[in-house]
């Protein structure tokens, strides 16, 4: 199978993590901006789609996290009501099930999303029904996908316990679990480990963003102070990686090549061999990161060394809009920059898959289901 866009748009996929804030419709945000009277920025004479599309993925490429982030004031700023939030969670879905994807964890911050007078109750209960009329939507279009909500807490705020208790009211409702997001370096995870206790003591799932803006002490705080099932990025973890006198991100590229022909030149530290010895899920997010500055590029971004050393690497696209990406848009950069295969795309996808927040039977049927006869099926077309 020659691996074209097309072709990667109909293999099954797993996302773990995308943002509901940072995946909006530019013509939605157009058009709700419209209706609420929310102020875009000014994007030229002609007030278009494509046009407020190319202002976020162009402020979005800043180098900087905090920058990045800078841009979602105009998406959350059109999240503010029922029906927007309601809109944007069903769209979202159906945007990911035509994109090839059958399970996604979607996740955005409750506490982001009161400005217009609604609860945080009510916040999630508006995005779950969009979310199952996206499902009911989408299959019938042809396109089954199971999506679930991680409820997210903004690092610098107080409010994580609040929203850890929020999860864990809505874990039969559709939220698998938590999140901590935002500015990360000032931010550390352990400033929320009331929140992470309280969710261990509740059998909870939660992940961490962690190594993408701040390197290993993040990481180590998440893993072995706050308890996270998996690491939000966690590109990072390479800075513990060590490689002819230094470390693997001096040279990314002999690091890849060595990994792939001789991997006894690459010494673990002890943080990098903890995560890969107990199987710590990374959701690496490769276009995002080269945005941030997290990665120098596709080829060079850390997914494929690590997807080597055999990490549980997923591939995720953490904002669709500002990163102006998509799944496919994902594996088709790393099967065009860096060498991936179809073998290396099931991998990721069952890595996926086996490390999402859904109960183990759930996981297992779309794995024995879904995503293995289709991969088969892909490597004899
Ligand atoms: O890549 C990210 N790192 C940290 N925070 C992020 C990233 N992408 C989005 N966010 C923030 C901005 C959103 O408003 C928030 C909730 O989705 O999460
Ligand atoms: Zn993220």
């Amino acid at each position: 199978m020659i691996l074209d866009e097309a072709a990667i748009r109909s293999l099954p996929k797993v996302l773990l993590h995308d943002h509901l804030d940072g995946g909006v419709r530019p013509a939605t945000v157009l058009e709700i901006a419209d209706e609420v009277g929310h102020e875009l920025p000014v994007i030229g004479d002609e007030r278009t789609a494509e046009g407020l599309a190319r202002w976020f993925r162009e402020s979005a490429d800043s180098g900087s996290l905090v920058r990045y982030l800078e841009t979602f004031v105009h998406t959350v700023g059109v999240m503010q009501t029922a029906p927007a939030l309601r809109r944007v969670a069903r769209e979202s879905v159906l945007d990911l099930a035509r994109d090839g994807v059958v399970y996604a964890e979607s996740r955005y911050a409750p506490e982001q999303h009161l400005e217009g007078g609604l609860t945080l109750e009510q916040v999630v209960d508006e995005v779950n029904a969009g979310f199952r009329e996206g499902e009911e939507q989408a299959a019938a279009e042809g396109h089954p996908i199971v999506v679930r909500a991680l409820l997210t807490a903004m690092r610098h705020a107080a409010k994580s316990r609040e929203i850890a208790e929020l999860a864990v009211r809505y874990r039969d409702k559709g939220a698998a679990g938590f999140d901590i997001a935002g500015a990360e370096a000032g931010h550390p995870p352990s400033r929320h480990l009331d929140a992470f206790e309280y969710l261990r003591r509740e059998n909870a799932h939660f992940t961490i963003h962690a190594g993408e803006a701040f390197g290993l002490p993040s990481i180590w705080e998440a893993l072995q102070w706050c308890g996270a099932d998996r690491l939000g990025h966690g590109v990072r973890i390479v800075d513990d990686i060590g490689f002819r006198g230094a470390t693997v991100t001096d040279d990314p590229l002999a690091a890849n090549q060595a990994a792939r022909e001789d991997p006894s030149q690459l010494r673990l530290g002890r943080l990098a061999a903890f995560v890969r010895d107990t199987r710590v899920p990374l959701e690496m997010c490769p276009h995002s990161n080269v945005q941030t500055g997290a990665a120098p590029s596709i080829a060079a971004h850390p997914i494929t060394l690590l997807a080597r050393l055999r990490y549980r690497i997923t591939l995720n696209t953490d904002n669709r809009l500002m990163s102006d990406t998509s799944m496919t848009r994902e594996m088709h950069a790393l099967v065009s920059e860096a060498g991936w295969e179809l073998d290396d795309l099931r991998w990721v996808t069952t890595n996926a898959m086996k490390s999402a927040f859904l109960p183990f039977d759930e996981r297992l049927e779309l794995i024995e289901q879904t995503i293995k006869p289709a991969y088969a099926a892909a490597a004899y077309a």
